[in-house]
């Protein structure tokens, strides 16, 4: 269809069991889809899908508890971004209308017990860890692409604290959600290096590849999980690879009232006491950033993120 954004499908088999010129081939292939529109479909990825759609029933049987309990596990603090936060919580400069629960590496306090939701900790601390393997080999091949030696992202990643995140886009009336400043997610981009995107078959995902306003679908694609850059992974390659402007809105095929719709980012940050400093590769290349701390970055783009929080930005 015309209205949908032109994000290459890449199978990423190649670059997990291959030879040195498969992996380099399928770097290529992301480098060219990273260069232009910032988002590929990835294949083949090793994450069992039966293990992502027991993601998607979890989120939902979590989702499903009554407003005052997911309020127990109320997210309370930026530098943490750990726990669940409610329908008007985060918007930065307009309404999403979602809900969403925040799982982390180290610590998760504010997380439901078996009591609450049979198997959520153990089933979330292990989906993490195959995010996470995923996201450090996404990260080999980036490095490959750019030409910075394949281990290039390991001494920024030794304590990578990445952010699993549930959401719900509750099911809603149409003509609320498409009131002008809101949206389900408005358009913004991700703050870190890169993210994983999982979603389910409703739509409603759209990106803005040349950032001219022109958002198109970014459509549901069975067994694939989305790979977008971020902004510290544009400054770092100093605008070789793009962190492009995304949102979710409703999707087109539905009537005045929207279903319900799931999605599972994993948003991978570097190390906090990481220096984000462009990398030059080119003669006479110009840097376009200043160095930033990785740790100061995420804190302050959490914070200014969150409506509730004291720290967020007036
Ligand atoms: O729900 C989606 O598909 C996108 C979510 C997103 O962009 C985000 O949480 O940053
Ligand atoms: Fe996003």
């Amino acid at each position: 269809m015309d209205d949908a954004a032109d994000i290459a499908v890449v199978s990423f088999d190649k670059f997990i069991n291959g030879g040195d010129a498969e992996k380099r081939a399928v770097a290529k292939q992301m480098y060219n889809a990273f260069s232009t529109v910032g988002w590929v479909y990835l294949k083949d990825h090793g994450i069992p899908q039966e293990r992502v759609d027991e993601i998607f029933g979890l989120a939902k049987s979590f989702f499903d508890l009554p407003l005052e309990q997911k309020y127990t596990w109320r997210l309370k603090d930026a530098e943490l971004n750990q726990g669940y936060t409610g329908d008007g919580d985060e918007a930065n400069g307009g309404t999403d209308h979602k809900e969403c629960y925040e799982h982390r590496r180290f610590k998760n306090p504010s997380c439901p017990t078996d009591v609450d939701v049979p198997g959520f900790r153990k089933t979330m601390d292990e989906f993490y860890g195959q995010c996470y393997v995923l996201g450090l080999k996404v990260l080999k091949c980036l490095a490959m692409a750019m030409e910075l030696g394949e281990d290039f992202f390991d001494s920024i990643t030794k304590r990578a604290d990445p952010q699993l995140r549930l959401i719900r886009y509750p099911s809603i009336e149409r003509k609320i959600v498409e009131q002008k400043g809101h949206a389900r997610i408005i358009p913004h981009t991700d703050f870190g290096l890169c993210t994983l995107l999982f979603q389910d078959s409703i739509g409603g995902l759209e990106v803005d590849p040349f950032h001219t306003g022109d958002f198109k679908a970014a459509l549901p694609v069975p067994g694939t999980v989305l790979i977008n850059i971020a902004d510290l992974m544009q400054r770092l390659t100093n605008d070789r690879f793009r962190s492009t402007m995304h949102r979710v809105v409703s999707p087109k095929a539905s009537g005045d009232i929207l279903p319900a719709r799931y999605s599972i980012p994993f948003f991978i940050h570097p190390d906090p006491e990481a220096l984000i400093d462009p990398i030059l590769k080119d003669e006479g290349e110009v840097k376009k950033y200043e160095p930033v701390n990785a740790g100061e970055w995420r804190v302050r783009n959490t914070s200014s993120n969150y409506k509730m929080l004291p720290t967020a930005a007036a």
